[in-house]
């Protein structure tokens, strides 16, 4: 059973998702000193800055120089390319912030990507698993059209990642969501993750609102994750995107 939580307007969505984040947050650091939490790239990011740099209600509450901050799946690209996640988070969070603030940001190490071949690329994501920890407070999610999280996508070709139960971080080849060379958190890793939160948003989600919600196809990933991690999912959509969805209880 997820939790669900579906809003009409937008600055409702991201200060309900800010308030979220910032009790994960107050949860974490009652327990220990630091926040770990994952963010994944595509419109979330956006999501982000309105909830916890714009909302001024919210953003006093944040405690970056306690957050250490993950990808949940990263773009093999240059840190400072357009596509890279981190780049983006950085330009569109970090870069917001006031200076004075200190934030540890954990990215995917840059200067192993010159390197041709599987192997090189295999490696990208087995240092990356190195430096994560056992278990993250939050892992931040968006909702790909065709149903893929992180860059855990749906169908055959990409069937080796969803059977991962092994590695933590795997490298995620031909992406049908360019660019195509990615690495991805894998199911071994939401496993450990204290809570789960989507954000999806809009019309071009309806249909695949409908086919996760109405209709539980457990070919894709997102159900996949709604199915197996339920109890600590949580997902924030808005009227547009969960128009086509009948059901009343996930
Ligand atoms: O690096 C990526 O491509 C993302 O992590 C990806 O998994 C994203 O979260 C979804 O594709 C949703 O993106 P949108 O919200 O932009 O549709």
């Amino acid at each position: 059973m997820v939790t669900v939580r579906v809003f009409s307007e937008r600055a409702s969505l991201t200060h309900q998702l800010g308030e979220f984040i910032v009790k994960k947050q107050d949860e974490a650091l009652q327990r220990k000193s630091d926040f770990k939490v994952s963010v994944s790239g595509g419109s979330l990011i956006n999501a982000l800055y309105e909830s916890l740099v714009a909302d001024a209600s919210l953003s006093p509450r944040v405690q970056w120089s306690k957050w250490q901050i993950y990808f949940s799946d990263e773009r093999i690209v240059p840190l400072t390319d357009a596509d890279s996640n981190y780049g983006t988070f950085k330009k569109i969070v970090l870069d917001k912030l006031p200076s004075t603030v200190q934030v540890n940001v954990h990215p995917m190490d840059e200067s192993l990507i010159s390197n041709d071949g599987a192997e090189s690329r295999d490696n990208i994501a087995a240092q990356y698993e190195q430096i994560l920890p056992q278990s993250l407070d939050l892992v931040l999610l968006g909702c790909g059209p065709d149903g893929h999280t992180c860059s855990l996508f749906p169908g055959q070709k990409h069937k080796y990642l969803l059977e991962e139960t092994e590695k933590r971080v795997a490298w995620c080849h031909d992406s049908p969501k360019p660019p195509s060379d990615r690495i991805t958190f894998t199911l071994p890793m939401l496993k450990d993750a204290k809570a789960l939160c989507f954000v999806a948003e809009g019309s071009s989600k309806q249909d695949i609102m409908h086919e996760i919600f109405d209709l539980k196809n457990d070919q894709l990933p997102t159900v996949l994750v709604n199915e197996l991690f339920g109890k600590k999912t949580s997902w924030f959509v808005n009227d547009e995107a969960f128009g086509k969805v009948q059901a009343k209880n996930f």
